[in-house]
C-alpha cells in the first residue's frame, strides 16, 4: 500500500485544505479507496507569506503555484490542487492542468458590516478588496466608495470586517461554501452587473505531463463541461496576455453541446468598460475564447491596456 500512496499537494490555507479534502473524497468514491491511501502534503507558497500588499504589485498569480510546481518536479507530490482562478495563464514546461472538478457557484458575494447590500453602503464607505476586478465593478456601481487593499485568507478578511477596518468586503461564494461559511454573505451579486473572475468556482488539478498513473487516477473525477468552460476562459485570458494589472471578468457556460461566453475588461476606476459575447459548439471552446480575447483587444485598442500601467 505504501508505494501506492497518493500524495496530494496543496497550500495550507483553510480554503486550499478544503479543496484538497474534496478532491480526496471524490477520488475515494470513484476508486473505492480508503482515506489512508492518500497523504495531503501542505506546501507554503510566497503568495501565502505576502500579506501587506496587493498581489498584483508583488508579482502576480504565479506566487501561489511556484512552490507546488517545484514539489511536482521533485516528485514530492503526485498532483497539486488549485483554484483555477489563481492559476497563471501559461504553465511551466512539463506540467499541465489534467483535471477540473465540477464547478461550484461562480458568483461573488458582498459581506456588509452594518448594511446588507453594496448599494446601501453610506457615501464614501470603505470597501476592502485586493481584486482589481471587484474594485472596478464595485466602483462602476458606486464611484464614491473608498477601496482599500485587503489581503489575507478568507478568515482574516472576515476578522478585519468584524473589527471595523472596512464597511464591507467581497468574496467568492464558492470559497465560502467550501468553508461552510456561506451564511456570512449578506448579498449575492448579480452575474450580469458583477461577472466573476475567469476560472472562479472551479478546482483544478495540475500534474506532470505523461504521468499515466495520475492520468488514470484523475480521469473519473474530471468534469467535461467545466473543462470546456475553463478552456474557453483560459484562452480568453491568454489572448489578453492575462496581465494582473487589468481588471478582467468573464464566464463561459456549457449547455448540452453549446458554449456561450461573455467577457469584460475595465479600467481600475470602473469608468471605462468593454464587453464581448460569443457562442458556438463546445468542441470549439478554446477558439471561441481566444477569438473573443483578440476581438475585445482590438476594440479596446492597445492604449486601453497602457493607460494606467
Ligand atoms: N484569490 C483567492 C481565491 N481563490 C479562489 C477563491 C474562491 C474559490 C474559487 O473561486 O474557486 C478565492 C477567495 C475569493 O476570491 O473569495
Amino acid at each position: 500500500m505504501q508505494t501506492d500512496l497518493v500524495r496530494i499537494g496543496t497550500r495550507g490555507s483553510a480554503l486550499a485544505l478544503a479543496q484538497a479534502a474534496e478532491t480526496r473524497a471524490r477520488l475515494m468514491a470513484a476508486h473505492n479507496f480508503p482515506e489512508e491511501a492518500f497523504e495531503i502534503v501542505v506546501i507554503s507558497t510566497t503568495g501565502d507569506r505576502i500579506q501587506d500588499r496587493a498581489l498584483s504589485e508583488a508579482g502576480g498569480k504565479g506566487l501561489f503555484t511556484k512552490e507546488l510546481e517545484e514539489a511536482l518536479y521533485d516528485g514530492r507530490i503526485d498532483f497539486a490542487v488549485h483554484s483555477s482562478k489563481d492559476m497563471p495563464t501559461f504553465l511551466p514546461d512539463g506540467l499541465e492542468i489534467s483535471c477540473f472538478l465540477e464547478r461550484e457557484d461562480v458568483r461573488d458575494v458582498f459581506i456588509g458590516g452594518k448594511v446588507k447590500r453594496l448599494q446601501d453602503l453610506p457615501q464614501g464607505a470603505k470597501l476592502g478588496t485586493s481584486s482589481l476586478r471587484r474594485q472596478a465593478l464595485a466602483l462602476r456601481l458606486r464611484p464614491d466608495l473608498d477601496v482599500q487593499v485587503f489581503r489575507g485568507n478568507v478568515q482574516t478578511r472576515l476578522r478585519k470586517l468584524e473589527a471595523g477596518e472596512v464597511d464591507g468586503t467581497m468574496l467568492a461564494l464558492a470559497g465560502l461554501k467550501r468553508l461552510k461559511l456561506e451564511q456570512v454573505a449578506t448579498e449575492i451579486m448579480d452575474g450580469d452587473s458583477f461577472p466573476p473572475a475567469l476560472g472562479q468556482g472551479a478546482i483544478c488539478i495540475e500534474s506532470r505531463i505523461g504521468d499515466e498513473r495520475v492520468a488514470k487516477l484523475l480521469a473519473p473525477i474530471h468534469h467535461a463541461a467545466t473543462g470546456a468552460e475553463l478552456e474557453c476562459e483560459r484562452a480568453f485570458l491568454g489572448a489578453l496576455d492575462g496581465s494582473c494589472r487589468t481588471p478582467i471578468a468573464g464566464l463561459a457556460q456549457v449547455e448540452g453541446d453549446r458554449i456561450s461566453f461573455r467577457g469584460m475588461i475595465l479600467t481600475p476606476d470602473g469608468r471605462e468598460m468593454h464587453e464581448i459575447s460569443a457562442e458556438g459548439a463546445v468542441a470549439d471552446a478554446q477558439a471561441i475564447g481566444r477569438e473573443a480575447g483578440e476581438e475585445i483587444r482590438a476594440v479596446a485598442g492597445e492604449t486601453f491596456f497602457q493607460s494606467w500601467s
